[in-house]
């Protein structure tokens, strides 16, 4: 049995802040996808095209979360667009959030949602009178920084000093003149020492844009140039504290950023406990039938 019809393979489209994916309901975990078949789900020309993929799974029915399926009914599965796992998606799980409350899997509100980097709480808003929908706001953890201090990002002839922020999947945040010097993103930035990384890294760049505001681009691990990261614009925020002198831990005070994307705005806080929340939209765009056999 697999969770195909006969007239074939269900699908849902979404972004949050223009960073898109397939969404594939498998609830009793019945499919087999592949790096191939994800890279092929993720094509924009051969395919449906997204940057990332998200499988929606019972917990208990997938043993990379089965662990949790006590704290958090659904797994979420996620790909990058090259079939490649991460271990955590901020934008991806608000649009998940969002599919659940869609699917009738659960109520706005909060809710429990299980990764590769543990259980994150969502708290889904309730739609406005206009049917505008709500606000979801992710509990993202805490970042960690860990070293080394002499990290560096390249592009063409320029390099930068960058900050290493893991906010569950590897960041390295670099603060730039102008959001341009990053030039056309085609590829990967070099990034070095290549030990700091061993399974790869997204790379932010930020500019100022005002108090306790930024703006970034990003390259995402596995997905290239991309219009917004959740869990980038969290460990800019975190970044851009610490450089600007803020810690909550030190001054037992919020400190939250405002963090524009390309495809849109996201609102991160972080608490002097160091647990993170950032609040944004997601929006369901589309459902269809993938072909039967095409996969
Ligand atoms: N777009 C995501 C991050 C997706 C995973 C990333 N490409 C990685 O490989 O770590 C987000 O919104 O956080």
């Amino acid at each position: 049995m697999s969770a195909s019809t006969p007239q074939g393979l269900p699908f849902l489209k979404g972004h949050g802040t223009e960073n898109d994916f397939v969404i594939i309901p498998d609830f009793d975990g019945l499919l087999r996808l592949g790096p191939a078949e994800v890279a092929r789900l993720c094509d924009r020309r051969a395919g449906i095209g997204g940057d990332g993929l998200l499988r929606v799974v019972r917990s208990a029915r997938d043993e990379a979360a089965a662990a949790l399926a006590e704290q958090a009914e659904w797994f979420m599965d996620y790909r990058n667009s090259d079939g490649s796992v991460a271990e955590m998606c901020g934008n991806g799980v608000r649009v998940f959030a969002r599919y659940l409350v869609h699917a009738g899997l659960a109520e706005p509100g909060p809710l429990a949602v299980a990764t590769r980097a543990g259980v994150r709480h969502v708290l889904v808003a309730e739609d406005g009178p206009d049917g505008t929908p709500g606000e979801i706001t992710v509990d993202m953890g805490r970042a960690l920084l860990p070293g080394p201090d002499d990290i560096e990002v390249a592009v063409g002839e320029r390099r930068w000093p960058a900050r290493n922020v893991n906010m569950g999947n590897p960041h390295a945040v670099v603060f730039v003149a102008d959001l341009a010097q990053a030039g056309n993103l085609y590829g990967a930035p070099e990034v070095s020492p290549a030990e700091a990384y061993p399974q790869g890294v997204n790379v932010e760049f930020v500019v100022d844009r005002g108090e306790r505001h930024v703006a970034m681009r990003v390259h995402e691990r596995g997905s290239g140039e991309t219009r917004s990261c959740g869990t980038g614009t969290c460990a800019v925020a975190v970044a851009a504290a610490r450089r600007d002198g803020l810690d909550p831990a030190v001054t037992g005070e919020p400190v939250s950023y405002t963090v524009d994307v390309p495809g849109g705005r996201l609102v991160i806080t972080e608490q002097p406990d160091g647990r993170i929340a950032m609040t944004g939209p997601a929006v369901l765009v589309a459902a269809g039938v993938i072909e039967p056999g095409w996969l």
